[in-house]
């Protein structure tokens, strides 16, 4: 045994062998290193798209989104790349010409073939959705309705996209799918972290959608989700006819009704306290009960005198008269008898919320202070408007003194926001680059790109992986190294005390 442990030790071979050994094992991490590295490298990114026509009561948009391609089931992956304003109104004002609604629709989906790379062009969804205006046509006019959907439908049909659908959503949709998306693009649908509600204010309705502290009463007003391995118990309700233009008309109709009783001129003479003094316009009485909205009324002269005097308090008090808040068969309502738990947490308020409130320099003070500013833009002549905002439409400029007001009344009035959780409303367009609006939620539901479940995830990242492994690879290469020098000090140390 002896002998042998000598002829061992005294081995020519041993240290040739032990550098052998060295170079081939560290050749033999290198190439594991850069096998896992290439291996686990992310491959170039492919992108998909989807389009979504908004077919809403005052104009049609048309927005494209984009996502990479592997990621499809992860919250905030997509992006809207492009939006396309449809010229001319709304596709419900072709009631007469149903014709002409798909064809004004042929500008932007020439846009949207040439933004989606073509090789991706059949796999594209297109989604129509409309919304208030194609509700109350079909409630006016039916066959109208259907015509208008069908030439649409035609139209769409003719791109290289997958046609997946012309439809009026429900109001229900709208509020449900505005909240997805602005909870989406918050990314906060896979954490603990709280909810934005949605206020989504338009043409013709207006939807409220948020998680409510109380039960909800009525059936209509209630949507489960599970989204992501969460459940969501939501309050939403939509409001036909309390859309903003269509506001408008309830409260200028109110105010006809009441001068006409009053006054023998013809034509009639309308004072309204929220438009600017010294606006005078004429208007016809055809143009403001044109709307299911309204019953008809029997009032002679088709011509009335429109006349502001620019009175924020008053305005305020006469849209007051649009919401019925008399009677209510819940233990709290907003108004004309719909459930509303107390509103609750922090909200988004976009479309028009956004765009009227933008437009009045409103979006960031406190009630007290924006009811200050408000009052004093109602009571600014109108030929001061004008020159103030010389590029701004007549017809928009003159209206922002109501529309302020109105979003006001029903914010406070309506939805019951105090003083208190004002600055709890964040008035907003866009989150992240992508339009706050039914149309994202609407796609992502429509796609199943919002699993019920949370998708599985990598144990760690790419990055974290690849030095993970470098670091343990190094590792293990030093503990052998160690286990090498050791092993050599004690043939040495044996081979002293055998010499
Ligand atoms: N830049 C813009 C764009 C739209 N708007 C208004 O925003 C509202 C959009 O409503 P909509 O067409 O989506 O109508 P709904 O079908 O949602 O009721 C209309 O009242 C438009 O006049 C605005 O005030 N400023
Ligand atoms: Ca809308």
């Amino acid at each position: 045994m002896d002998e042998q442990e000598e002829v061992k030790v005294k081995n020519p071979w041993h240290r040739p062998v032990l550098i052998f050994l060295t170079v081939f094992i560290i050749l033999g991490i290198v190439i594991m290193v850069s096998i896992s590295v290439v291996q686990n490298k992310p491959l170039p990114k492919k992108y998909k798209y989807g389009i979504v026509l908004d077919a809403g009561s005052s104009h049609t948009s048309v927005f494209i989104y984009e996502w990479p391609a592997e990621k499809e089931n992860n919250t905030g992956m997509v992006r809207q790349i492009h939006t396309c304003n449809v010229k001319g109104k709304g596709i419900s004002s072709y009631n007469a010409n149903p014709d002409g609604a798909g064809k004004s629709l042929q500008e932007c989906m020439v846009e949207a073939k040439q933004k989606i790379p073509a090789y991706r062009h059949s796999e594209t969804p297109v989604y129509l959705g409309a919304t208030a205006g194609m509700r109350l046509l079909k409630m006016e006019d039916e066959t109208a309705s259907e015509k208008v959907l069908a030439s649409v439908e035609h139209s769409l049909k003719t791109y290289p996209f997958s046609y997946q659908g012309a439809r009026i959503i429900s109001g229900q949709e709208e509020g449900a799918f505005g909240w997805i998306t602005v909870n989406y693009l918050n990314q906060n649908l896979n954490k603990p972290t709280g909810t934005l509600g949605a206020l989504d204010l338009g043409g013709a309705s207006t939807q409220i959608t948020f998680i409510p502290q109380q039960e909800i009463e009525s059936g209509d007003n209630s949507i489960d989700f599970r989204l992501y391995g969460n459940d969501y118990h939501l309050y939403t309700h939509s409001f036909l006819c309390y859309g903003k233009d269509q506001a408008l008309k309830l409260s200028l109709s109110k105010k006809l009704v009441s001068a006409h009783a009053a006054s023998k001129t013809d034509p009639i003479e309308v004072r309204d306290p929220c438009f600017h003094p010294g606006y005078n316009f004429t208007r016809t009485v055809q143009s403001i009960f044109d709307t299911p909205c309204m019953k008809a009324v029997n009032i002679s002269s088709g011509i009335i005198s429109h006349v502001g005097f620019g009175d924020w308090s008053q305005c305020q008090q006469s849209i007051r008269k649009v919401f019925n808040t008399s009677r209510c068969a819940y233990s709290k309502c907003s108004f004309n008898e719909v459930f509303q738990p107390s509103v609750y947490g922090k909200f988004g308020a976009f479309s028009a919320f956004f765009f009227v409130m933008d437009f009045l320099n409103l979006t960031s003070d406190s009630l007290a202070i924006t009811k200050q500013k408000l009052e004093k833009y109602c009571s600014t002549p109108w030929k001061k408007i004008v020159e103030n905002y010389p590029l701004v439409k007549e017809k928009y400029l003159s209206e922002y003194c109501f529309s302020g007001t109105y979003i006001l009344t029903l914010l406070e009035d309506g939805y019951n926001f105090t003083s208190e959780n004002w600055q709890d409303i964040s008035f907003l367009k866009k989150i992240k680059g992508s339009d706050a609006g039914w149309t994202l939620g609407y796609m992502l539901n429509l796609t199943n790109m919002i699993p019920a479940e949370a998708p599985d995830t990598r144990l760690m990242p790419y990055g974290g992986y690849v030095t993970f492994m470098i670091f343990f690879t190094l590792f293990i290469f030093v503990l052998f190294l160690l286990a090498c020098l050791y092993f050599r000090q004690s043939t040495r140390k044996a081979q002293k005390g055998i010499i």
